[in-house]
């Protein structure tokens, strides 16, 4: 059985969920896992210096439990897929299928046994002005309190990227400002290629 895992990473409002979720539309045998999904309860969550929730590092995140759950879709794709409905029971096996796992989040290329195990990276940026105004209209849990953006989000957008520059080089950074189909075509495009490489393995 073979198998890509698909990174989709990128700034916070970047675009991310958009482009896994219409990737995964056009993917056969895909499914995503979401960081979002692995946030640790707010009580856990540590306030800094000026009074800003940690909500932007990794140990706001239970990383622990989303790499069990990308080990669990490596193990057996197909079980995977047909244990959440995405396949059904009686869809005979083929040798030829890849299976793509989509992994996204802001933070998966900067926690180093998750991207160890990414085949392919993409990245969206967009900027600063873009972030702001895309942020503003969002509602998180707890919603984002007055400041929030400049005071610590952003800033903290800018070391993670930096951080995750000095150790991850296989990054391919894509314009989050471009139309969402733009944006897909060239995922899709490289994606396919991909597994066409996987395909012609024996
Ligand atoms: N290429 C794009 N052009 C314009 N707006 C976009 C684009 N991609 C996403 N958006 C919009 O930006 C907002 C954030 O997108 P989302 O995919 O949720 O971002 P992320 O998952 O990176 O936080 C949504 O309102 C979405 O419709
Ligand atoms: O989902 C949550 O529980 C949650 C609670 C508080 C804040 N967040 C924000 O979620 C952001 C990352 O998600 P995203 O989709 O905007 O890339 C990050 O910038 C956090 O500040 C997310």
């Amino acid at each position: 059985m073979k198998t890509l895992v698909v990174g989709v990473g990128g700034v916070t409002n970047g675009g991310k969920s958009t482009l896994s979720q219409l990737l995964h539309q056009k993917l056969h045998n895909s499914c995503i896992i979401p960081q979002d999904s692995y946030f640790k309860d707010d009580c856990f969550v540590p306030v800094d210096s000026n009074g800003f929730k940690q909500y932007d590092t990794l140990d706001a995140l239970h990383m622990d439990k989303m790499l069990i759950e990308v080990q669990s879709w490596r193990r057996d794709p197909r079980s995977y897929l047909r244990q959440r409905g995405l396949i059904p029971k009686d869809s005979p096996a083929d040798d030829k299928e890849v299976y793509v796992l989509i992994v996204e989040g802001f933070l998966i290329f900067n926690y180093r046994p998750l991207n160890e195990l990414i085949d392919r990276r993409y990245f969206l940026e967009i900027s600063y002005d873009v972030c702001k105004k895309r942020r503003s209209s969002r509602v998180y849990s707890p919603p984002d309190p007055p400041g929030y953006f400049d005071g610590y989000v952003w800033p903290m957008y800018l070391k993670n990227r930096e951080e995750m520059k000095s150790s991850t080089s296989e990054i391919v950074y894509l314009d989050g400002l471009k139309p969402k189909d733009e944006v897909l075509d060239v995922v899709y495009g490289d994606v396919c290629q991909a597994i066409e490489r996987l395909q012609g393995q024996s």
